[in-house]
């Protein structure tokens, strides 16, 4: 036996690879005008020279569809070559890289004609001299070459459709798809005698009045994406061959959602290509032209490599510049930019730094300062607080702020992860939430010779209160509108948690929680009477009796719904008795 076996070539069954084409390596047969479109200009690139290039697309009544360039054509001997082995290109250097002029590279490109036709006829004079030739293939596997009847030097392909498949060929289908693929195109592209391309890519076009540009460049944007953007950004990667705009949506948009416009070498790539943007970008549309970034290959995304990645991050940083500029010298627009993309951004900003700086900066919050940046708030600031809720924030902000403790209201999506992270732009910048126990402590108490005076009038509150596990404070504090001030610490609500748990819970379940139960210290709510309203003066001097336990009573209640805090039965209870007993000591007999 030897050692060297007798030599044999792959037989590769044409219908199982347009099989596998079409099935998992392009998305829609649409692809088949763009493979004809690349192979017509790949041909007239190669062939050089000052002749202007033309490609034209007929679809024919018969219902075939023929497209003709002027390009450099094929000899014989590169039709056996070329046509008829699959993964055979004339555009890959002797490495298998592709060569820089041309974006085919594969060698299969022609092969997705036969998603769309059973026979593809190929008619090519070549540049080189040499006779027509005249190729036709077959899906079946099976070709013919015979001398082909043509005079200029160039290609003409036309297509059968095969059964099942005529309406990819019908005239408006391939004029439709021909100008979205291919109208960028430097070279003269018509479809039944219309020509589709433009002569310049929209952001290439000169003006002399920047704002004119604007305009146009939004209007642009606007047939793109059905609605007026709201911005346009300039992009420019020389590195990639890159130039194109970045449009902003007019409307919120989320993270990760829509892709980008991208073209290669003036021909459409993907409406829907991801990754060309960082996604802190989300707000941000891209229609783009690259001659540098590599196709995958079914030529409908972008390869993801190094140059891929560094375009990223270039792009990414001129939308921040973007943003930047417009902070510096255009804030009306900047804050009109955040009043729509204020969700997405604050997103964002729980990841990435930069849009944490950008929140920080500019992003109103509600504080008890009014509506402002945090990077405004916290001036002066040794420590920021914030409420975990709108309702928490609507009860004590006014009383915070009263009492010189500003606080931010965090309660609105990523605003407490966006607090807790600021520290990661200053190590100085200290936050916290504000506990309302803490905030009650901080109120200021009455002189000692007037504590001694409302003595009784806190024992009267105090019994009333005890049945509703709650004790009375009196303090003086502004906004002097407001009564009385229910407050729940943040170990009264821990431990006010692990009792309902154990009171709706198993024995066993009891057990285990009340050994939570801190029982050496009692950490009630508290009620807390403000001395500077005058119903709490007048009640003060009061004698203890019914009247005045309703009254408190009623305190209770109120600060209770102002507080938007939960009711419990008994709180409805209490709120009930009081105000049925209130009304009836208003009208102590009937109608004179
Ligand atoms: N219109 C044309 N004019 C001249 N040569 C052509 C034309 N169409 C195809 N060819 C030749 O046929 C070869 C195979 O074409 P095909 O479209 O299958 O692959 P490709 O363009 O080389 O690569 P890709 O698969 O990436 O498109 C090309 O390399 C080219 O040499």
């Amino acid at each position: 036996m030897s050692t060297r076996g007798e030599e044999h070539r792959f037989q590769v069954d044409l219908r199982g690879v347009v099989d596998l084409l079409s099935h998992h390596l392009y998305a829609s047969p649409r692809v088949f005008v763009r493979e004809l479109l690349q192979n017509a200009t790949d041909a007239i690139t190669a062939r050089g020279g000052d002749e202007p290039g033309r490609v034209t697309i007929e679809p024919l009544p018969d219902g075939a569809l023929r497209v003709s360039d002027n390009g450099i054509g094929l000899t014989e001997e590169e039709v056996h070559t070329f046509l008829a082995s699959v993964g055979r290109t004339s555009k890959r250097d002797e490495l298998g890289f592709a060569r820089q002029d041309f974006l085919g590279q594969f060698g299969i490109g022609l092969l997705s004609c036969f998603m769309v036709a059973d026979a593809i006829e190929v008619v090519t004079r070549s540049a080189r001299g040499e006779g027509a030739v005249r190729w036709t293939g077959y899906s079946d596997g099976r070709y013919t070459v015979a001398a082909g009847d043509r005079d200029e030097t160039g290609t003409t392909v036309t297509l059968r459709p095969r059964v099942g498949a005529e309406h990819w060929l019908k005239p408006e289908t391939v004029r439709q798809l021909a100008s979205s693929y291919a109208h960028l195109l430097d070279v003269d592209v018509t479809v039944s005698g219309e020509r589709i391309t433009e002569p310049e890519a929209p952001w290439e076009v000169k003006y002399d009045d920047p704002e004119v540009r604007r305009t146009a460049l939004l209007d642009y944007g606007a047939t793109l994406l059905g609605s007026r953007p709201m911005e346009v950004i300039d992009l420019d990667v020389p590195e990639a061959g890159l130039r194109g705009v970045g449009f902003v949506l007019a409307s919120p948009a989320a993270v990760g959602q829509g892709g980008h416009r991208v073209y290669l070498k003036r021909m459409l790539v993907s409406e829907d290509a991801s990754k060309l943007m960082p996604e802190w970008a989300f707000f941000v549309r891209c229609v783009v032209d690259t001659s540098q970034l590599r196709p995958t290959a079914s030529r409908e995304a972008l390869y993801e490599d190094d140059l891929l990645s560094s375009v990223r991050e270039s792009l990414g940083e001129q939308v921040r510049t973007w943003l930047l500029d417009l902070s510096a010298n255009h804030p009306e627009r900047l804050a009109a930019f955040l009043r729509v993309h204020h969700l997405g951004v604050k997103a964002l900003a729980v990841r990435d730094d930069e849009m944490l700086r950008l929140v920080d900066a500019w992003l109103p919050f509600e504080t008890s300062r009014g509506s402002m940046p945090l990077r405004v708030f916290r001036r002066g600031l040794a420590m920021i607080r914030y409420v975990e809720t709108v309702d928490e924030f609507r009860a004590l902000a006014a009383i915070a702020s009263a009492a010189g403790t500003p606080v931010v209201n965090a309660g609105y999506a990523y605003d407490t992860e966006i607090l807790e992270r600021l520290s990661r732009l200053d190590p100085d910048i200290r936050v916290r939430r504000l506990d309302p126990g803490e905030l009650a402590a901080r109120l200021e108490p009455l002189p000692a010779e007037q504590e001694i005076t409302v003595a009784p009038f806190l024992e009267t509150a105090r019994s009333v209160l005890r049945e509703l596990e709650c004790v009375p404070l009196i303090r003086q504090f502004d906004p002097v509108t407001m009564p009385a001030l229910y407050v729940i610490s943040q170990r009264a609500r821990t431990q006010d948690a692990v009792r309902r748990g154990r009171e709706a819970s198993d024995e066993l379940w009891a057990d285990v929680l009340s050994a939570f139960d801190d029982v050496t210290v009692e950490h009630r709510p508290e009620l807390v009477l403000n001395w500077r309203h005058p119903l709490i003066r007048k009640l003060a001097s009061y004698p203890p009796g019914p009247a005045l336990r309703h009254a408190v009573e009623a305190l209770y209640g109120q600060a209770l719904l102002a507080g938007h805090h939960p009711l419990r039965a008994v709180d409805s209870a209490a709120l009930n008795r009081s105000f049925l007993a209130l009304l009836d000591r208003a009208f102590p007999s009937e109608a004179p």
